[in-house]
Order: structure tokens, then sequence, then C-alpha cells
């Protein structure tokens, strides 16, 4: 990580002439961006403009590069002016290199200065200075104006430290709104060097770019890190998309961050590769919601489809969760098996008739219960998907039914056999009361069906005998007869459409132009109706498998959710991070034998991120004892910062209700941002009427839905409530500790067990 500025005392005291010396050095280097982007941004719109004056000559060639350049011009558009807000955010000053190598990550890193760059009595002359921004701008004559902070000439901007400085002397960040400078900060990566610009000595501003990220209220949104990546981040960002990139880290580390600047560097990289899609699986929608602008504030939309867990399979969207006992039955691989036998014995769910008669040849063909039964069993032989095997069931049986009709000896010639039987075939299957039979016999099951169906208690222990114990079959029924499908359930059903198979849809019917069809057009031009928008809109939506998978909180998908997750990235290369320490998954082992399972036997490329950005010293030393009691031996990330408040430990003293009210309304005096209460699962509910009327700055949290979440600070609610909330509660405790970026409040119940100070006995040394 950067050290701070060193001559910063120095600097400081020789007043703000040169803070604002260095501000209007940048400003001109913005103004001439600007100038340069209102020439592109004027010939992106001539672009539109001619495109549009082509599009009326009406020949379908024309039409189609009318098209095209709308297109390519509407997303240059686009992107100019979205990302006109702070789009310029950094600057290196460099030394003269030497040529420049590729690093193992096909980046060029840490290229090193020419020999005699520094001499001996520790001067140099800054040779080199580039400015990084969202996107690039090249001058007129070429020469990079804005280096798109992908790039591989922007890494140093990242992965330049003290420790190991490169070529870089001085890293800045600025601070923009529209078009003005409001400031710089920066950090000097060669503190021992007086390094000259032109003849003038290279002044260092400010207290360090990272810190003055981090002390900034939250919102309820996350920012982009674009500014302040850290070297450890940045191998991550820009590792190559080979197999499997596997990330850990604690609380705070920036795994999240992370995980999306990599995929807007990944669209980077190879926008052709990724235009199969970018999936990235977030444990819960207020997460989802909370990370949703990043990708964008970074140029990137369309490609990346961000989906919480319970709303990956089609249509779901399911924010509610089982008890913990019945989300660790469901979420087992053991469901696989329960699933498969469901799937199998749904078709006998409504009534199917007993017997089968239909005429023939003028005869009377009947087969009864068992040889329907018998039949039945052979066609269900094997794991082919329930309803593909129907063509094979009526095959099955129009065998038996020949074979009863005493047709099959009548010919001894194989070409008259044969075409007696396919007319005796055509004969049976245009009798409604054979087509009846079979949607009767062999219906068409949807995954919601088999799923209700699990519902009724008897019926779902016939299938899950000697799989699930009674008390298990008990609960999971009782779970399914409820209102609206948990988060849970999605991964069943998702499997359930595996293992049934996709019943055959009705083609969607496009909506016609009506001038095409009188041109003839529409024939030629198929997609023309569509906008490219709404085009790549529909295709997100019909996608099922991608690119890149990228699956954030990893450690809490369960066995039967990472079967749903691998089937979307069967051929992708995948990005995983998370962190053992916060699972909420009781069953670790399970879980990691699932996801070795989806992953496959794809090489994995192991990083770990040991900085804790968000949380100061004070509150992750607290959370460090919870950590010793959910993962004994686990080292907890290094916090970069301290504010010296400590957390606050508080007692019930009224009602519960009361005293977290007025904790929440304490904090929300306290900081500018957020305040999040955290409570048990079962509390919820209640805790968001505990809080009603105090404002949108402050929001309850059952302890599952913090996951990834942060806040200015935050109440957490008994912690003994939490930690005895399921096999895992320890390490959802641990969650909850650490949301906080500025302070804490401990309310403690009876059962917390508090000391005389109001500490909890799991927090006690
Ligand atoms: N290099 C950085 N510069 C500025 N802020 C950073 C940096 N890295 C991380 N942060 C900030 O630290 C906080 C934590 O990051 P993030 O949520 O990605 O961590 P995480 O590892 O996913 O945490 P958790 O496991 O607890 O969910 C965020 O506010 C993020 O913006």
């Amino acid at each position: 990580m950067a050290v701070q500025a060193q001559r910063q005392g120095a600097v400081g005291s020789v007043h703000d002439s040169v803070r604002d010396r260095e501000i209007d050095v940048e400003q001109e280097h913005l103004d001439r961006v600007y100038r340069r982007l209102e020439e592109k941004i004027h010939e992106a719109e001539f672009l539109m403009q001619d495109a549009a004056r082509r599009g009326q000559v009406g020949t379908p060639g024309a039409l189609a590069e009318r098209d095209a350049q709308v297109f390519r011009a509407g997303i240059h558009l686009n992107r100019l002016n979205n990302e006109f807000e702070d789009f310029l955010f950094g600057r290196i000053d460099l030394l003269t290199g030497k040529d420049g190598k590729k690093g193992p990550d096909g980046a060029y890193t840490a290229v090193e200065p020419a020999e005699g760059a520094v001499r001996p009595d520790n001067t140099a002359d800054i040779a080199e200075t580039l400015h990084i921004g969202r996107i690039g701008v090249l001058d007129q004559d070429y020469t990079p104006l804005v280096i798109d902070w992908r790039a591989p000439a922007a890494a140093p901007f990242y992965r330049s430290t003290p420790v190991d400085p490169g070529r870089v002397v001085r890293r800045r960040v600025i601070r923009s709104k529209g078009r003005q400078v409001l400031g710089v900060e920066d950090d000097l990566m060669r503190p021992e060097l007086t390094a000259y610009l032109d003849g003038d000595e290279l002044p260092a501003i400010g207290d360090g770019a990272l810190m003055a990220a981090l002390g900034q209220a939250r919102s309820h949104t996350m920012r982009d890190i674009v500014a302040s990546i850290q070297a450890e981040q940045d191998l991550v960002i820009r590792a190559p998309a080979a197999s499997v990139t596997y990330v850990e880290g604690g609380p705070g580390t920036g795994k999240t961050a992370v995980a999306l600047h990599r995929a807007a560097y990944l669209l980077y990289q190879d926008r052709r590769r990724y235009a199969g899609g970018i999936l990235i699986v977030s444990p819960t929608p207020l997460l989802v919601a909370y990370t949703e602008g990043v990708l964008p504030s970074l140029g990137e939309e369309g490609q990346v489809a961000i989906r919480a867990i319970g709303s990956l399979a089609e249509g779901s969207e399911a924010t509610l969760y089982d008890s913990p006992s019945v989300a660790r039955a469901k979420g087992s691989s053991r469901m696989l098996k329960v699933l498969r036998k469901a799937a199998r014995g749904a078709l006998e769910l409504n009534d199917p008739p007993a017997r089968l008669r239909v005429v023939a040849f003028g005869r009377r063909l009947e087969l009864e219960a068992r040889q329907l039964d018998g039949i039945r069993r052979s066609a269900l032989g094997g794991t082919a998907p329930v309803n593909l095997l129907r063509p094979r069931a009526r095959k099955l049986l129009l065998d038996a039914l020949w074979e009863q009709s005493g047709a099959a000896g009548r010919h001894s010639d194989p070409e008259l056999a044969a075409e007696l039987r396919s007319s005796f075939d055509e004969d049976i299957t245009s009798e409604d009361a054979f087509l009846a039979f079979l949607d009767a016999w062999w219906p068409e099951l949807t995954p919601a069906a088999v799923l209700d169906a699990m519902a009724d208690e008897r019926r779902l222990g016939r299938w899950a005998r000697r799989i699930l114990n009674p008390g298990e079959v008990r609960k999971v029924a009782r779970s399914l007869r409820r209102e609206g499908r948990t988060v849970h359930d999605i991964a069943l059903l998702d499997e359930l459409q595996a293992v049934l198979g996709a019943p055959a849809r009705p083609r969607r019917k496009r909506e016609l132009d009506p001038l095409d069809q009188l041109t003839g057009l529409e024939e030629l031009m198929p997609v023309r109706e569509e906008s490219q928008r709404e085009r790549a809109e529909r295709l997100a939506q019909e996608r099922v498998e991608y690119a890149h998978v990228i699956v954030d909180e990893a450690q809490d998908l369960t066995p039967m959710q990472w079967r749903m997750v691998g089937r979307r990235g069967r051929h992708a290369t995948w990005t995983v991070v998370g962190d053992p320490a916060q699972s909420s998954w009781s069953d670790p082992d399970e879980a990691a034998e699932a996801r070795d399972e989806a992953l496959g036997t794809r090489p994995r490329r192991r990083f770990e991120l040991t900085v804790n950005y968000r949380n100061p010293a004070e509150i992750a030393e607290l959370a460090s004892k919870v950590l010793a009691l959910a993962m004994p031996g686990s080292v907890s990330p290094k916090a970069v910062r301290s504010t010296g408040v400590e957390p606050r430990f508080t007692v019930v003293e009224d009602t519960l209700g009361a005293t977290v009210r007025d904790e929440a309304a304490r904090l929300l005096e306290r900081v500018d941002g957020t305040v999040g209460v955290v409570v048990a699962m079962q509390r919820r509910e209640e805790a968001r009427r505990w809080l009603a009327g105090l404002g949108d700055r402050v929001v309850a949290l059952g302890s599952l839905e913090a996951k990834g979440l942060e806040y200015d600070a935050t109440v957490v609610v008994s912690p003994a409530e939490i930690a005895d909330e399921s096999p895992a509660g320890l390490r959802v405790l641990y969650v909850a500790l650490t949301r906080a970026t500025q302070q804490l409040t401990v309310v403690s119940a009876d059962r917390d067990d508090p000391d005389a100070a109001g500490v909890p006995d799991l927090l006690r040394d």
C-alpha cells in the first residue's frame, strides 16, 4: 500500500498556493481533454445524422449500414456523455524507463527505470507524465491525453508501491466534478528522491488518496474504487481469465469491489470473447442494489448481469428465507436424489387413467394397469429428463398394442410388415382417446408443479425415503405449503428444470412492422424492429450460459446453489471470491465438494487479499474475538486505519425496541451517512417497526441480509441471539460485526450475559 507523502508536512506549510497551483495545472489538462471530447461528440453526432440521411435511401443494404453506424455512434455518444462526470481521476509521473516487458499477467508491470535515471545525489528528472481515466482519449495527433484505467500502460498507477516503485515517482489522484478540478491527493512512491519536472521541484499534496476515500461517508450505493485500487487488488483485477481465479480475503478487503472492477477489466481486454456475457452472482437483492451502479460508473453495462442467488432461475425473485434447519435440508446435495424421485413420481400426480383402450384395425385393444406400470418403469430407466422421455413412452405403448393386435405375424416381407406397422401407429395416434390418455398418463411437468407436489408430507416422505429423516420431511413439506418461494426453493426449481427437461415452449411471435410487411423487408432484416438496446436486453434475458461467471460471497453457496450456478458456466472461465470465516452454510465440506464439481477440473489460480479497508482497527479488533471462536487459528485482515472511537456497549433498559431505537438515533447524529441495525433473522420485521420515522439513512437488516453491505455506523443487536440462530451462527455474527466504517454499538439483552461494562459474554477477552 502506498505510503503517504513524506514531504507533506513541509509542503502543507507552504500555504495553499502550492495546492492551488497544482489544481490549476490539472484544470488546464482537464480543459484540454474536454475540448477534445467535445470535438469527438460532434464527430459522433455528425455520424448519427449522416447515417440517418443514408437511411432515407431505403435499400436493404443501406439500412443495414445505417443500423451499424447508428449503433456504433450511439455507443460512442452514450459513453462520452455518461463518463463526463469525474472521468479523469489519476496521474503518474515517471522516470525514464528501460524497454517495457510484460509481466505474467500480460500487463506491463513494474517497468524499472533506466540506469542513471536517478542521479547519485538522489535527484532525478520526470521523463513522462500520464493521466488515467475511465476511458482513453487521444489528441488529434494520437498522443494520449487520457489513458483508460484498464490499459497496460495504466497498470503502474495501481501496482507501484514504495517497496516496489518501478518508474513511478508520484501518483496523484485528481478529484473533479463535471468540468472542475476540486482537489488533488498525492502519494510519493520514492519519498527519498528530489524529482524535477521541467526544472521545478515536484511537489506532493494531501494525505494520500486512499485515506481520503476511506474516510468519506457511505450512502446506500457502493462507489467504484478506480482511483485508489491497491497493488494486491490490482493483481486480481488484471489476472488473466484462464480457468478459475480464486480469491480469498477477510471482511472489507475489497473482494466485491475487486470482482466488479474485474468484470469491467475483462470486457475491456476481450470484448468479443465476453459478448457471451458475464454473470455476477450475489447473495442478496440488497447487495445487488448496493453494487449495481459500480459497473455503469466504469463505463460498462449490458454485457454484465448481476443477479441475486434467489433470482437466478428464470422468472424467479425470491426474498424469503427458510429457517436454518429447512435451509440446511433444501440446500444439501441429498436433495438431488429426492428431486429425481419426485420428478418421476409426479407423473402419477393427477390420478392417471388405470387402463388404455383403443380401436385399431377394427379390433379393441386394451392395456391394463399392471402393463402400463411396466411400460412406465422401462421408459423411465436411466437418468434422462422426464419430459423428454415422453416420446419413448409413447413408442413403448404402441409396441405393446401392436403385439396385442397380433398383426405382427401377418406379413413375412419386412417392407410390407413395416408399412403395416406404420399405418397401425398412425391409426392409433390419430385417435383422440389415445392422445387424451397420453396427456393424462405422461403429463408435461413443470418444476413448479413438482415442487408444489412435494408440499404433501406423505408424498414427500415416499420420495425422500432413506434420504431425509422424518423430521426433515415434515419441515420441508410444511415450508413448501407456505405462500411464496424462498431463496433455497429457487435452486430446487432450477434443478427440477434440468431433471425434467424443458417442455416444448410455444414460440413467441414477434410484432411486425406493417411497413416492413408491405415492402417485404421483414424477411430480409429479421431484427430490424428491435432497437439494439432491446435486442441486447432480450438476449441477456434469454441467456442461460455465460462466458465468465463471477461468484461473490462464494462461501455461502449451498451445494444445490453451486449446481445451479455451475449450469450457467459450463464452458465459462470463473472468478470466485469469498471468505470461509463468513460462511452462513453449516457444512462447508459438502459445499466445497459441490463447488469443485461445478468448477470441474479447471486449474485454479489463488489470490489472497489481506488488508481491511472498511473497518477501523477498533472495530476490527472486536470482531477478531468472534473470529477466534468461529474459526480458531484464522488470521484477521489488517485494518488500514483507526478512528480512535471504541465500540460502544449498551444493555437493554426498558424494552429491546426502545433501546435499539435510541442507539440508532444517537448514531444518526454522529455520522453523516448511513446507519445499519443488524438483528437475528427472526426479528427483522419487528426491527423495521422499531426504526419507523427515523428517516431513510437508517435501515434494519436480518443478519443474513447484511452480507456484503456496509454502513457508516451499525447497531448489532444481541450477539448471542444471532450466534444461536443457526449452526453457522458465530460466522454470521462475525459478518454482522464487520459492517461499520466508523462506529459500532452492541446492544446486549439478558441472554448475552453482559458484564458491568455492558460487554456481552461472546465479545469478552
Ligand atoms: N482500494 C480501495 N480504495 C478505496 N476503497 C476501497 C479499496 N478497497 C476497498 N475499498 C472499500 O472498502 C470497503 C469494503 O470493500 P468490499 O465491500 O469490496 O469488501 P469485501 O471484501 O467484499 O467485504 P465483505 O467480505 O465484508 O463483504 C468498500 O467501501 C470499498 O469501497
